[in-house]
């Protein structure tokens, strides 16, 4: 089996999202695969937000679109509220899928150029709903518009190009809240910003996130901007995951992988000031996916890593309470 372990998982019915043995491969030159996603397993409480961390290319974003079969992963299950979307019909997933909102990083690449802000907000909502109250549907955009600190009167009528990429990311939230989902997913949108901006932005859906009762799963290569925003955390490494911990064992004096001290280490200390994380300047490092390494995939950086590392793949084990890491060397 190539998972790294379940013992994270919660109990079934208490979770929104839950995501068991998730593998992705894209097919590759000369017949070879990219491993991309290799066994990736995690759950979502209503109301929770799980932050996705690790450095480019560890698979977060194929995480994202696979939770949204868009395209169905290689193999796993992934069940929201109790519906397995690898049953459902075109139609119906189509239909489940309007309860998970997807967010990119790039707003400008993602908002159709040519319409209208308040078009772009409610176009989803025409798709799935059409003949509605256009009243109040007008009224519900500007509700949301102004919600995500943007003046409805004033972009009202503006195009994507006439707003700022902070703006921009506002469109993107708003449009994605009309469809009133349970999950949004947020891969990388602060990346972008400014720093003044990305903190606004993360006060914004905390409140967002409140007021409509969502769980989010938050995307950031950033450990830092991830820890501000999570109840939990799940660390990837090449494609696997290497530690689940609560949000405040960050904070602990306590035990990580060896990768999640990497980032760890790489999270900028200084107020004000952003330093080039260490991991960034460590990627040339990272293994390809294409032929990943045998056993722990951390093991070709790992200062801890032995003969059993190469051999053995670890598997995700509780080491403190709410704290799951997979490493022969923690205990
Ligand atoms: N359509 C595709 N075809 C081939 N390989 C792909 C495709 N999409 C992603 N990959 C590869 O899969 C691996 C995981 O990519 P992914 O974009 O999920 O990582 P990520 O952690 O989100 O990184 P980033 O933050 O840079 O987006 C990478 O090696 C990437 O090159």
């Amino acid at each position: 089996m190539a998972g790294t372990g379940k013992t994270h998982l919660r109990e079934a019915g208490s979770t929104l999202l839950r995501v068991e043995d998730l593998q992705v491969e894209f097919p590759a030159k000369g017949g070879r695969r990219v491993h991309a996603v290799s066994g990736v397993s995690f759950d979502v409480a209503p109301g929770e937000t799980v932050g996705f961390v690790g450095e480019s290319g560890c698979g977060k974003s194929t995480v994202a679109r696979a939770v949204m079969h868009l395209p169905a992963p290689n193999s796993g299950v992934v069940n929201l509220d109790d519906t397995e979307l690898g049953t459902l019909s075109a139609k119906r997933l189509r239909e489940t899928r309007v309860a998970m909102q997807l967010i990119f990083q790039d707003p400008m690449a993602s908002l159709n150029p040519r319409r209208k802000v308040k078009d772009l907000v409610q176009e989803g909502v025409e798709i799935w709903h059409r003949g509605g109250d256009r009243h109040a549907l007008e009224e519900r955009t500007r509700e949301l518009l102004d919600d995500v600190g943007l003046d409805s009167a004033t972009v009202w009528n503006r195009y994507p190009h006439e707003l700022s990429g902070g703006q921009c990311q506002r469109v993107s939230i708003a449009r994605a809240l009309m469809m009133r989902p349970s999950l949004l997913i947020c891969d990388e949108i602060l990346a972008s910003l400014d720093v003044s901006v990305q903190s606004q932005m993360l006060n914004l859906l905390k409140r967002t996130r409140a007021e409509h009762g969502l769980a989010m799963m938050f995307i950031s290569h950033d450990l830092g901007v991830v820890k501000n925003i999570s109840d939990r955390i799940l660390v990837m490494y090449l494609g696997k995951v290497a530690e689940v911990l609560e949000v405040d064992a960050l904070d602990r004096e306590t035990v990580h992988h060896p990768y999640t001290q990497l980032l760890l280490a790489s999270v900028p200390r200084v107020t004000g000031e952003r330093i080039k994380p260490s991991v960034d300047g460590a990627a040339q490092d990272l293994p390809s996916p294409l032929n990943p390494p045998s056993g722990c995939r951390f093991r070709t950086r790992c200062p801890l890593a032995t003969d059993r590392c190469a051999q053995e793949e670890p598997q995700l084990e509780e080491k403190r309470p709410g704290q799951f890491i997979a490493c022969h060397h923690i205990s």
